[in-house]
């Protein structure tokens, strides 16, 4: 996936996203980390064809994102929101079969063999016939997880996939990105947590005020200098046994 000269504005708003050109590698982990009110979200919501950039383009495998038709699209990028639509009348199963429309058109032509591996390898077969209102915030997004796995995407986009899980599934979810990653999946996800994403990540976005300050390897942007001016604060790198290079806010 490919950004060329992305701008975006908000109708009334002066910040979005501005000229924003880079790649996100196929195959690895990327995460867009940057300040509140970077346009970290937007850049998610435009490569998710949420929003229609005023200027620039999308590319997908090589081609403008809105070349393709809804359908296309949809096999080819799922995006994992906090912000869901109302399906709180559907179970666990329909949820997750959900992810299989792209393939199929109508929920009852989906057969439950395409459904049950996502349910299995995100723990939910035990819920599959519970009502997802019924279910935990942590569960739910394991569910909207399982449901865009389901759509077999070249490209994952996860929006702050972490904020309802544990500290165990935060873990198990990381993991569970960078085995995607090595079957070739291209996962891109928006993390507040920088030592997350540092930690985890193949390649890191730095945005600021709606404009791409560096993208590179963990090694490339994490230099206390950068972070401390991006994030408005004093930083320094500290080396922890066992975990490695750490970063840690000084108090003011
Ligand atoms: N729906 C909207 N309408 C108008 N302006 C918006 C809207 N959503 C976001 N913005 C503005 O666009 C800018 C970027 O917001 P965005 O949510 O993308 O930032 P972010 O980096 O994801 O922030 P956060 O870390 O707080 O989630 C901000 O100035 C924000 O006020």
């Amino acid at each position: 996936m490919e950004c060329q000269h992305i701008s975006y504005q908000y109708p009334q708003q002066s910040t979005g996203l501005v000229d924003l050109s880079g790649h996100f590698p196929e195959g690895q982990v990327t995460t867009i980390i940057g300040p509140n009110g970077a346009g970290k979200s937007t850049l998610l919501n435009v490569l998710a064809r949420r929003l229609q950039p005023q200027q620039g383009k999308v590319l997908v495998g090589g081609k403008d994102s809105y070349d393709l038709s809804d359908r296309q699209f949809a096999q080819q990028v799922a995006l994992v929101t906090q912000q869901h639509e109302l399906f709180d009348e559907l179970t666990v199963r329909e949820v997750v079969a959900t992810g299989r429309l792209p393939y199929h058109g109508l929920l009852s032509q989906v057969p439950p063999a395409e459904v049950d591996p996502y349910l299995e390898v995100n723990g939910l077969t035990n819920l599959a016939d519970d009502l997802i209102q019924n279910l935990s915030g942590g569960q739910q997004q394991r569910v909207w997880l399982a449901a865009a796995l389901a759509q077999e995407p070249r490209v994952l986009l996860l929006d702050e996939p972490t904020t309802y899980l544990d500290v165990h599934y935060q873990q198990a979810l990381m993991a569970q990105l960078r085995e995607l990653a090595s079957r070739g999946m291209t996962v891109i996800q928006v993390l507040h947590d920088i030592n997350q994403a540092f930690r985890i990540s193949d390649w890191l976005w730095l945005l600021q005020d709606g404009q791409l300050i560096k993208c590179g390897t963990p090694a490339e942007l994490r230099t206390a200098p950068l972070l401390a001016q991006t994030f408005k604060t004093a930083v320094e790198i500290v080396e922890v046994p066992k975990l490695g290079p750490y970063i840690v806010q000084l108090p003011e």
